[in-house]
């Protein structure tokens, strides 16, 4: 089947779902946090309000996190003093960088625009470069999505329709558009090649429930959404032959950082003998870390725990212990998919054969 790549700023030319939407003056985020009753658009027209949007997960998703970032610098040049203008920016990316640990794509993206920053001879200059790069990280995240489906699909070699297991949001809404592991469910459905995808609903905050099975839905995309303890029933059955996942920080060795539960996920999938793959772009691969034990991983609020939309379903006073991602070791993950192409058990190369 072939694909029109769908382009994320003329949203009359794409049906696809659309999280991020620059207008020049101002960045426009889909509140993901009032999804999936309500579609509220923010408008934000400083790195602040990027910064507060990120840390709040307004936006979230490793990639959609590093594309809002890119925006926000280009916004605090466009909101810079005349004279001040590269100190100014320099703060904004600083600030921006204190938005959350984990996922490496936030730094890349902030790393890729300091460097255009350095080239700048003017605040003017800077106004229009900035955003210029970071449209491009934006159209090269969906470029990066399109190309990993290919690549997984082609490393499935799959000869009819199967079953997959889902963690977490990676669709359109976590990334520059498509995605990266509900990419791959995406062009199974294109392909004919999926019966079905499990959703698992990803507690604490419910990404699973609330935004991958709202963008399977609209899609018209066979989704089931079931409890995350439900898991290891469901690979128990034997109707899912591969678990597909996203990831938020690669090391050279191939341990992945993923939404907490990932793990558990491999654990059971190694068990159950099923396939185990990770999808990322390469923005997602953090060369300077070894391992997975590396890893700063964030832990948010306990609230996140002890209540659901505001609603207490524990006692206010319990301890809460909250990471939000976990560390699945190399030699549980039988395929790592990036846009420079795939890697067959990384636990014997690492990301170095592809990346290195
Ligand atoms: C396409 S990567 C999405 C990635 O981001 C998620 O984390 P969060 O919702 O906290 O930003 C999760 O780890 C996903 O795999």
């Amino acid at each position: 089947m072939t694909r029109v790549t769908p382009d994320p700023f003329d949203q009359s030319a794409s049906p696809d779902t659309v999280a991020i939407r620059w207008l020049g003056h101002a960045v426009q985020l889909l509140d993901q946090r009032r999804l999936p009753q309500e579609e509220h658009w923010l408008t934000i027209e400083g790195a602040a309000g990027v910064s507060q949007a990120i840390r709040d997960m307004a936006v979230r998703g490793a990639p959609a996190i590093g594309i809002s970032a890119a925006y926000g610098v280009a916004l605090a040049a466009r909101g810079a003093d005349e004279r001040d203008w590269r100190t100014e920016v320099d703060v904004a990316i600083a600030v921006l960088a204190e938005s959350r640990p984990t996922a490496v794509n936030l730094f890349w993206a902030l790393q890729r625009m300091e460097s255009v920053l350095r080239q700048c001879r003017s605040r003017e200059d800077a106004v229009a470069r900035l955003a210029e790069e970071a449209i491009a990280i934006h159209r090269e995240d969906l470029a990066a999505n399109l190309a990993m489906a290919d690549l997984a699909l082609a490393a499935m070699a799959l000869d009819k329709p199967c079953a997959v297991l889902t963690h977490c949001n990676t669709g359109a809404l976590a990334t520059g558009g498509y995605g990266t592991a509900l990419g791959v469910v995406r062009r199974l459905h294109e392909q004919r090649l999926l019966k079905r995808v499990y959703a698992d609903e990803t507690r604490p905050w419910l990404q699973g429930a609330r935004l991958t099975a709202w963008e399977l839905v609209k899609d018209g995309i066979p989704v089931i959404l079931n409890a995350d303890g439900a898991a290891g029933a469901i690979l128990a059955q034997g109707d899912v032959k591969w678990v597909i996942v996203g990831a938020d920080r690669i090391t050279a060795n191939g341990d992945v950082a993923n939404k907490i539960g990932t793990y558990g996920l491999a654990v059971l999938a190694r068990h159950h003998k099923v396939k185990f793959m990770v999808v990322a772009p390469s923005s997602t691969v953090d060369m300077t870390l070894e391992r997975g034990s590396d890893i700063p991983i964030e832990e948010r609020d306990g609230r996140e725990i002890r209540q659901v939309g505001g609603i207490a379903i524990a006692p206010e006073k319990v301890g809460v212990f909250n990471p939000v991602f976990d560390v699945t070791p190399a030699n549980l993950i039988d395929l790592i998919v990036t846009e420079r192409g795939v890697v067959h058990n990384p636990e014997v190369t690492g990301m170095h054969k592809l990346l290195g």
